[in-house]
């Protein structure tokens, strides 16, 4: 029995020795005293306090430290390295303009947050992502002619998920229910009827993607030698393994162009996977990858959207009567989305007082390693090294009036400042100016809007994002009233380290439109 009890404990002396030994190690490789950059928050040994604070209270910090350099660097004590955080358009720029083999974005994601890649998706996943490139063509290119499903999937869980009757109130958690939404309608374009409507499956995918947020959230905490080692969710391939099966078998059977082949992700992985990648295992796990990408911060997006609504409730009646009318006029179709200046403003203000890429997104982070061997040099001539972690102070930017010139109250939600800006810039349009373009859609990208990112990593899915969040928000306010259950009031954000996101429980009030 004393025997036993010492072999339980014994795994906890040797992790606690080894972290003690680590930590003293990784503590004095971090006092460089070659580094001038400027520190924000607590230094020297009570760093320690510093990157406790920041799991906590990493907004202000960051908000503290642009306050100060706001075109400049400075850098925040994590427990195990230093976060160099760039301020400024003319920076911002620099990072986003430069490559992966200098500044890599696979590298900083992966450390950072803790999502090791390798051990959640195979290394082989993570070292061929090709079922990235299937955002960028054939899921963009394919908007258009399966918008129909879109739809359909929209008003189908609309439906299922809001359950009312009558001309009743009633209180539904927000994130949870969007969350289930967005999942079944890009499921719909990922395996189409009817594994996109099964509960289980779709549970499955939510809970993968948020054990993945939250493990990550929590592994960065430890050493990397102690970090438990993320499962690869086997009971995905029960759901899809069937199916990718019956879909590998026709094509040998007919060869890729059978017909009948559904026009969903499966297809647009098989066009591409060769060799081993044409196993279900390997589709599957391609599958969950996506879905993590896309599902969790279109969700966070469409919760933020709607506390907006429900703490500004003026813009509803403006955005149902332009929905209608273009609806009316132009039907529901992809393009139909285009006239819709008035929702597409109203998403385009909430990201940008609500972010959920650069601070906040569990894998698409605006962060970057230094992986080239001679560092890298901004040009106001900070040079960090190899190895370090850099990311962008991407909220304050979005609240910075010197910055972004032109807002007017930059910390006021102001749901239709794109729609007026777009009229503006229709009435000053040069049509022989081929540069003239508006640019401030719900996708552009740029250093002045950054929850999508910007350079060479902005992401590939907004497009598929933005068509699917607007399609909602115009289901939403056409068939809906929603309200605040207390008036005026949002439910609070919740901050750990690095990651914000809209209250996991606040709920707002539904019924059926009067
Ligand atoms: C409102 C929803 C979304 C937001 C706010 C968002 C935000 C972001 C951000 C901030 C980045 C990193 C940019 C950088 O570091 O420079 C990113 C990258 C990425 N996003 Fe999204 N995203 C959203 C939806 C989606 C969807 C729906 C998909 C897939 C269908 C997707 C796929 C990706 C991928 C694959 C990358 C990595 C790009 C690369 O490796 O170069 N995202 N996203």
């Amino acid at each position: 029995m004393d025997n036993l009890k010492l072999d339980d404990v014994k795994p906890l002396l040797q992790y606690s020795a080894l972290a003690v030994v680590g930590l003293v190690l990784i503590r004095n490789a971090m006092r460089d005293p070659k580094d001038k950059t400027p520190i924000v928050g607590s230094s020297g040994f009570s760093s320690y306090w510093g990157a406790w604070k920041f799991i906590f209270d990493a907004p202000n910090i960051i908000q503290e430290g642009y306050n100060r350099y706001p075109e400049g660097i400075f850098r925040v004590a994590r427990f195990y390295h230093w976060e160099y955080i760039v301020c400024g358009p003319k920076l911002v720029k620099e990072v986003g303009n430069t490559p992966e083999n200098v500044l890599s974005f696979g590298a900083g994601v992966e450390e950072l947050i803790g999502f090791q890649a390798k051990q959640t998706m195979g290394r082989a996943i993570a070292d061929n992502p090709y079922h990235r490139q299937t955002i960028r063509t054939s899921l963009t290119r394919n908007l258009h002619t399966r918008f129909p499903d879109v739809r359909d999937e929209i008003i189908c869980s609309f439906n299922d998920n809001l359950r009312l009757q009558g001309s009743e109130w009633i209180s539904l958690p927000v994130l949870p229910t969007t969350m289930s939404i967005v999942s079944r309608v890009s499921n719909r374009l990922f395996v189409g009827l009817p594994l996109c409507r099964n509960e289980e499956y779709l549970a499955n995918n939510i809970r993968h993607t948020t054990d993945v947020v939250r493990s990550g959230t929590i592994i960065s905490l430890f050493p990397e030698f102690l970090r438990p080692q993320e499962k690869s969710n086997a009971k995905a391939l029960d759901f899809l393994g069937p199916l990718l099966e019956e879909r590998l078998a026709k094509e040998r059977e007919f060869g890729p162009d059978w017909d009948g082949k559904p026009n969903d992700l499966i297809s647009w992985l098989l066009e591409l996977a060769e060799g081993n990648q044409r196993t279900p295992l390997d589709l599957t796990l391609r599958i969950l990858g996506m879905n993590m990408v896309a599902i969790h911060k279109s969700s966070i997006a469409f919760t933020h959207a709607i506390f907006d609504l429900t703490t500004h409730p003026e813009h509803l009646l403006s955005m149902r009567e332009e929905a209608e009318r273009v609806v009316k006029e132009e039907g529901w179709t992809k393009a139909a989305l285009n006239s819709m200046v008035k929702i597409d403003s109203f998403l385009r203000e909430s990201q940008r007082l609500n972010p959920t890429g650069p601070r906040t997104c569990p894998f698409n982070l605006f962060v970057r390693r230094v992986v080239s061997k001679d560092g890298f040099r901004f040009s106001d001539g900070t040079v960090l090294p190899q190895g370090a972690f850099l990311s962008i102070a991407a909220r304050p930017a979005h609240f910075d009036p010197f910055y972004i010139a032109n807002y007017e109250n930059p910390a006021t939600f102001d749901g239709f400042r794109f729609a007026r800006e777009r009229a503006e810039h229709i009435s000053h349009y040069d049509p022989n100016d081929s540069q003239d373009n508006f640019k401030k859609h719900m996708t552009s990208v740029g250093v002045d809007h950054l929850p999508f990112g910007t350079g060479k990593h902005a992401c590939p899915g907004r497009f598929f994002a933005a068509t699917v969040l607007k399609a909602m928000l115009a289901h939403l306010v056409i068939n809906y009233d929603v309200k605040a259950e207390v008036e005026g009031v949002r439910p609070a954000d919740m901050n750990f380290g690095r990651v914000t996101t809209p209250s996991a429980t606040g709920r707002v009030l539904f019924r059926k439109r009067q």
